[in-house]
């Protein structure tokens, strides 16, 4: 028996196709709807060749007004909607805002919409470690909790704030709407989960799935694998002048599987618990700076991986540790994997496949899943 039916909308990208896995795994219906942007559909094929299970393919462009009501009217047993379609690069946002107003804030309000229309009554939604800005800025914030006064630093974080408030006022109208209508089981099927990602990183352990971004990446890990494969000369260190103990900025780094069963905690909790809105951090707990997370991956690869102090980056903050206890208590998650697994199946997937998802997959690494 299905566990329930889900649309992931950003499906093919990096986390999306992580949870999408993770979802037909623990034995959901799933289909995937994204506009291929950031990503290919290799990554489903991928996923079949895991798990042995295939998720449904919609290209859907989210700024469409409309465009995701095809999806529900195909399918109207989906109850739920976990959303990571977005722009996520913290420094392009500072040069396209009203790109990533339009694809992150514009795109879920579509989302939001058409979910009211079909009745789809729960969403998981990538938020980011972003909304809380610099929380060095008060007392006794680091790590981070949940009721850490958000205050984001950049573009891309102001577009995840709003859309944290559009989901919560959104959500509260529903239920508000219900209780008015005297109608409380209504009211409680409508929920909300706001998950706060710290830093994904690594990529499959059977080394044929992993994060293929389209052009040049932005964030650390995938930059580093690129200088590890010799693609790029050398990593810039943006910043070697924080208050940390080396003075390059600490971020939480957490598995991409362990990130992913996040998204499968939370969405069961919502339909067991009806909490309304609520977020939770996805983290580790634990932070590392720039200069340890080179030295982390150069150890995973056996060679020390160049790089060169540059200025600070826009928009950077010097310390985004996450305080993980609330979903821990509350959803029963915790990251289970380390940072060194996550550089050695980050590795494994880059050496074996540096061209991404546009090669074949090593058949030495097939035989070995097939084992
Ligand atoms: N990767 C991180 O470090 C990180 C951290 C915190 C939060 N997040 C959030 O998690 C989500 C997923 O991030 P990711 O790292 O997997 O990124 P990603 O770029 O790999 O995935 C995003 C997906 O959205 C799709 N997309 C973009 N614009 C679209 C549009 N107009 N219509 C339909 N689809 C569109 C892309 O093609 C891509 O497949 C994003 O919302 C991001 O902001 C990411
Ligand atoms: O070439 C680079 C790239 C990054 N960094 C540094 O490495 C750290 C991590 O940077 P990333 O770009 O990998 O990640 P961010 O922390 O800036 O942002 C990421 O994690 C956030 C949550 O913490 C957001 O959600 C966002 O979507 C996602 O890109 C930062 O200190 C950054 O300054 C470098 O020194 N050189």
């Amino acid at each position: 028996m299905s566990a329930g039916s889900v649309l992931v909308a950003g499906g093919t990208g990096y986390i999306g196709s992580f949870t999408t896995l993770a979802l037909l795994e623990a034995g959901y219906k799933v289909v995937v709807a994204d506009n291929l942007y950031n990503s290919s559909v290799e990554a489903l094929h991928r996923i079949e060749l895991i798990c042995g299970k295939k998720a449904e393919f919609i290209k859907l462009d989210v700024t469409v007004e409309n465009s995701f009501d095809q999806v529900f009217e195909a399918h109207p047993d989906i109850d739920s909607v976990i959303h990571f379609a977005a722009l996520k690069a913290v420094g392009e946002s500072g040069e396209k805002p009203l790109d990533y107003w339009l694809v992150n804030v514009y795109g879920t309000i579509n989302l939001l919409r058409s979910m009211v229309k079909h009745n789809v009554t729960n969403i998981v939604f990538s938020s980011s470690a972003t909304v809380y800005g610099d929380a060095t800025r008060f007392p006794n914030m680091i790590p981070i909790p949940e009721d850490c006064p958000l205050g984001p630093t950049n573009p891309y974080g102001n577009t995840k704030f709003a859309v944290e408030t559009a989901i919560t006022d959104a959500i509260n109208a529903q239920r508000n709407n219900a209780i008015k209508a005297g109608n409380e089981a209504e009211a409680k099927k409508w929920n909300g989960a706001l998950l706060r990602y710290f830093n994904p990183a690594g990529a499959h352990p059977s080394g044929i799935m992993g994060e293929d971004p389209q052009g040049v990446p932005y964030n650390l890990l995938p930059l580093l694998a690129q200088v590890a494969t010799g693609k790029r000369e050398k990593l810039m260190v943006f910043g070697d002048d924080y208050a940390s103990h080396d003075g390059t900025a600490i971020r939480d780094y957490i598995h991409i599987l362990d990130l992913a069963d996040g998204h499968l905690k939370a969405l069961k909790y919502l339909r067991a618990n009806n909490p309304g809105v609520r977020a939770w951090n996805l983290g580790t707990g634990k932070g590392s700076t720039v200069y340890e997370m080179i030295r982390a991956f150069s150890t995973a690869v056996g060679k020390d991986q160049p790089y060169e102090v540059a200025p600070r980056r826009a928009g950077d903050v010097l310390n985004l540790t996450a305080n993980p206890t609330r979903a821990h208590t509350e959803l029963g998650w915790k990251a289970e994997r380390t940072l060194e697994q996550a550089c050695e199946d980050l590795w494994l997937w880059t050496k074996n496949n540096p061209e991404g998802y546009r090669q074949e997959p090593p058949a030495e690494l097939l035989a070995q899943l097939k084992k």
